[in-house]
């Protein structure tokens, strides 16, 4: 009996593990556990019949000396660790580095001839069919070097063994994993791969694990490191890292075409992700997908704040969110960019008719669509399209338009709808403690939680007062662009206090004491902050962090106004990029 493989691993594999979930520990969701627990499980049962054929036929062999000597099927219990230890390591370094990656937009529907929707994206076969013709290619090789029975034995036993597994997670995933960005493919798989190729020159030279001369080439990466463990590594790797691309890719599916699924639960069988892999692209929706990536480009276009907090949210509840902001953004930028007050009047009763038909329980789908055509903007349909109005109310969807039309009163009168401290929260509550109501319905809803009754009620009230803490901040932040648009959100009363009037804001939004004004308006935001900050510790628990992310982004504009000196971008205080990380970082890991 010896420790020589428990010292590898307690000295070389074990320490990354252990870093790794304490950077990902944050980010750490049910989904991911399960995704980690079904590849481990996968990886383990795959890898014993074949590493136990390998040591009883005498390819590669453990001294006694350097194990501890307990054996499943002749393989040490320190070999299978090794198994578990490096699918959890490149499972979490994939994680990491996919986890600012949006997949959905990634999906490309493809049609070839004689389909009745006409041809689309005919080359992506071409991409599936060749990549499967290669990689059988490399079996039928592999097979030769097996049958030579000579030096190439070995090599050719890892292929046969470990290929197929990749041309079953490219037929499955080729789309993904030919889009999605090196950093989310290469580099998880090349990271651990150099390492445990460091890490097996070290046990080849030390005689942890030998392999037989005879079923060996003898050819060396690097000096001590056969090719043959090199091969091992790097395919296993690349199967471990598929996989975790072919899991994302069925999520996506499942987040991308509601319609077609849905009966999806939140955590999907591996059977029903199956039925979604396997569902052909030529039945995805194009137009989907490109109202998907429009969504997102809007979102990183208009606000950097919750881009960033989107990348926290796991697949279906951030296509949600971002299907969300995108329809809220579309919404308020017909109103605010209509050419006169006529104009933004006809888009406020356009959306008017747009929730009656959403939510007629007689009206079909393909009417409202319609509709949308062919009453709204070419570059707005999307947004108005693809809102998740069935995991929605109407109620706040309907408040958030009033809110809109306080904002053309504006037009009517120059002192504007805020005459006091309660119509500036009427006002909040229309336009942003709505859009946490919202937020919350599809949180509920996505992580399927049981939360009713008081409860729920007391979640929801507590989302209102963040949403109006952040509509707040909000018109702090705004104060000489609201002006530039000829509104004013201060209530008239507080102008009243330091001998003020509307129009003197409108006339000059610089002037000193709109510093002691924009106090007020934050004191006000942050006490509201800190009455309904804890309700989110309420929710399901991995909505907590990324939605402490969304809210703690937005607060810290408020927090940079209350320095002096901020930095102004067209008119507005930014929060710099690295700040913005290190709130996110910060709201991610405090419980
Ligand atoms: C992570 C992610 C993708 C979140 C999306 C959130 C979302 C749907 C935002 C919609 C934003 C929007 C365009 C609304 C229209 C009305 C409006 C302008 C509201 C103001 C937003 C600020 O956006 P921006 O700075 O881009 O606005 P302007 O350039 O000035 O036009 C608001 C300040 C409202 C934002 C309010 C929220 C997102 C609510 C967040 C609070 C919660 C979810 C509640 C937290 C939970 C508990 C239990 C306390």
């Amino acid at each position: 009996m010896g420790l020589e493989y428990v010292f590898v691993h307690l000295k070389y594999t074990i320490p990354p593990a252990v870093a790794l979930t304490l950077l990902y520990r944050p980010l750490l969701t049910k989904m991911d556990i399960y995704k980690l627990g079904f590849l481990i499980s996968v990886a383990v049962i795959s890898t014993l019949p074949w590493d136990s054929y390998l040591i009883r036929k005498n390819i590669w062999s453990y001294p006694s000396h350097v194990i501890v000597g307990q054996t499943f099927f002749k393989i040490p219990v320190e070999e299978i660790f090794f198994f578990i230890v490096q699918t959890y390591n490149t499972s979490l370094f994939y994680l990491i580095l996919s986890k600012p990656t949006y997949q959905p937009v990634l999906l490309t529907a493809v049609r070839g001839d004689g389909h009745p929707n006409g041809v689309l994206n005919p080359e992506w076969r071409n991409y599936r069919v060749a990549g499967q013709l290669v990689l059988v290619g490399i079996i039928g090789w592999g097979w030769c070097m097996v049958l030579s029975a000579g030096r190439a034995t070995y090599a050719g036993l890892i292929i046969i063994w470990a290929v197929p597994f990749l041309v079953f997670l490219w037929t499955l995933a080729y789309q993904f994993i030919i889009s999605l960005p090196l950093s989310n493919t290469l580099a998880p798989i090349m990271l651990p791969t150099v390492y445990l190729w460091m890490v097996d020159t070290l046990a080849l030279q030390r005689g942890t694990w030998v392999i037989n001369p005879g079923t060996k080439m003898g050819v060396h990466l690097w000096d001590g490191l056969e090719i043959e463990e090199a091969l091992f590594f790097l395919l296993t790797n690349v199967v471990i890292v598929f996989g975790q691309i072919a899991f994302d890719s069925a999520l996506s599916i499942l987040s991308a075409f509601p319609d077609l699924f849905p009966d999806s639960p939140p955590l999907p069988s591996p059977a029903f992700l199956m039925r979604a892999s396997l569902m052909p692209a030529s039945r995805f929706d194009e137009n989907q997908i490109a109202g998907l990536r429009e969504a997102v480009q809007r979102l990183e276009k208009k606000s950097r704040s919750f881009y960033v907090a989107s990348s926290a949210f796991q697949s279906q509840i951030r296509t949600d969110l971002i299907l969300l902001y995108s329809f809220c953004r579309v919404a308020d930028d017909l109103v605010d960019d209509a050419r006169n007050p006529t104009e933004a009047r006809t888009w406020i009763a356009r959306l008017q008719e747009f929730l009656e038909r959403a939510y007629d329980g007689n009206s079909e789908q393909a009417a409202t669509s319609n509709f949308i055509r062919t009453t709204f903007p070419k570059e707005t349909q999307a947004a108005l399209i693809q809102v998740p109005i069935k995991k929605l109310s109407r109620q706040p969807l309907e408040d958030l338009l009033r809110g809109f039309e306080m904002d053309m009163c504006f037009c009517q009168d120059k002192d504007g709808p805020i005459l006091v401290e309660s119509d500036l929260d009427i006002y909040a509550h229309r336009v942003a403690g709505t859009v946490a109501n919202m937020c919350l319905e599809l949180i509920l809803y996505d992580y399927d939680t049981h939360v009713k009754g008081e409860d729920r009620q007391r979640i929801i009230e507590a989302g209102d007062r963040m949403g109006v803490a952040l509509q707040c901040v909000n018109i702090a932040r705004d104060i000489a662009v609201d002006a530039s648009m000829g509104r004013v959100y201060i209530p008239r009363s507080w102008l009243k206090k330091e001998g003020l009037s509307a129009s003197s804001i409108l006339h000059n939004p610089h002037r000193p004491v709109v510093e002691k004004l924009r106090s007020q308006l934050l004191k006000k935001a942050f006490a509201l902050h800190k009455g309904a900050k804890d309700a989110i510790e309420e929710l399901p628990v991995e909505a907590r962090g990324p939605r402490r992310v969304a809210v703690e982004s937005y607060m810290e504009i408020g927090r940079v106004l209350r320095r002096e000196g901020y930095v102004v971008k067209a008119g507005r205080a930014t929060v710099p990029k690295l700040r913005r990380l290190r709130v996110a970082w910060k709201s991610l890991r405090s419980q």
